[in-house]
């Protein structure tokens, strides 16, 4: 059995072409979506995603501001713009880049956001509100996971999924995403006894930990749904996943490409934020 491909990039085509019309109609009332962008530093695979970012606010007509700043930058100052942004009316969506500088708090950094305009999702009031079921952000890379199971058609009620990862950006909104549709979910992490124990059980998984290919075929069931939020670079430097894609494709159902599945929904998830915070804030 050769597991099917879910298709990230065709996905967010699809979603872009919708979010597309959403901001013609925006600005047909004289509104202009507009998320900021915050770079500190000059880190190399930072500014790629910065650039992807900009690159496909273009794309479906929403306003960009890309801000770079030194790597020497204080808290101070960067609080002063981040403060600065959360008053700009030509601003609805503010997402600073992670990681930022060691000398910077970024907790600290992410609570200064005004929470109607996180459309990462990150902010207490976000993730508390995503907790207790309640309308708000959901951050980005998770969401775009759940786009992608609700396009594959998929009832999670009653699956058992199992989540690799307890980042407060992936693992942990990941896994209340899914029981919020009702799936029985497992969060593993570093310190669990028999990971493929409980792997093996799921009819989902998420694999994000940050490891190449860590997930192998022997840890999956026949048929199960793969989700690989990772990306790497192997020892040849070539990008890939957590899950090792060539063999555990043999045995699973469903399965996400890297690159090409959830990056590419993770980008579009911030449109649509960007895109919900405009329609929010002029409604
Ligand atoms: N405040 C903040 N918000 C973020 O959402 C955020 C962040 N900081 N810091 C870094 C991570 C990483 N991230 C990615 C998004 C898309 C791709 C993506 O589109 N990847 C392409 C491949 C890109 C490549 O070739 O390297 C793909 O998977 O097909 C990757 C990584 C967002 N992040
Ligand atoms: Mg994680």
């Amino acid at each position: 059995m050769t597991a099917q491909l879910i298709d990230g990039l065709a996905l967010s085509r699809l979603w872009r072409t919708r979010l597309t019309e959403r901001v013609a109609a925006l600005r047909a009332r004289g509104v202009q979506p507009g998320l900021a962008v915050i770079l500190v530093g000059d880190d190399p695979a930072s500014q790629v995603y910065v650039r992807n970012k900009v690159k496909a606010c273009h794309e479906v007509g929403i306003h960009s501001v890309l801000e770079t700043h030194p790597a020497d930058l204080s808290e101070d100052a960067l609080l002063a713009r981040v403060r600065a942004l959360n008053t700009d009316p030509a601003i609805h969506g503010i997402l600073v880049q992670l990681p930022l500088p060691r000398h910077l708090d970024a907790h600290r950094v992410i609570e200064t956001i005004a929470p109607e305009k996180d459309v990462d999702g990150f902010h207490v009031a976000n993730a508390g509100a995503l907790m207790v079921g309640q309308p708000g952000f959901w951050p980005c890379t998770p969401h775009g996971c759940m786009k992608m199971l609700e396009h594959i058609g998929v009832d999670l009620r009653g699956k058992h999924a199992v989540v690799i990862g307890r980042s407060n950006i992936v693992g942990k909104p990941m896994a209340l995403m899914l029981l919020q549709a009702n799936a029985t979910v497992t969060i593993c992490h570093s310190a669990t006894a028999d990971l493929a124990h409980h792997t093996r059980q799921a009819d989902v998984i998420v694999a994000a930990v940050g490891r190449p290919r860590m997930l192998t075929a022997d840890m999956v069931k026949p048929g199960a749904i793969v989700i690989d939020v990772g990306i790497n670079r192997d020892a040849n430097g070539k990008l890939c996943g957590d899950v090792d894609f060539d063999a555990v494709r043999e045995v699973a159902g469903w399965i996400t490409p890297v690159p090409g599945g959830v990056g590419p929904m993770t980008i579009t998830m911030l449109l649509a934020n960007t895109v919900d915070a405009a329609e929010r804030a002029t409604a």
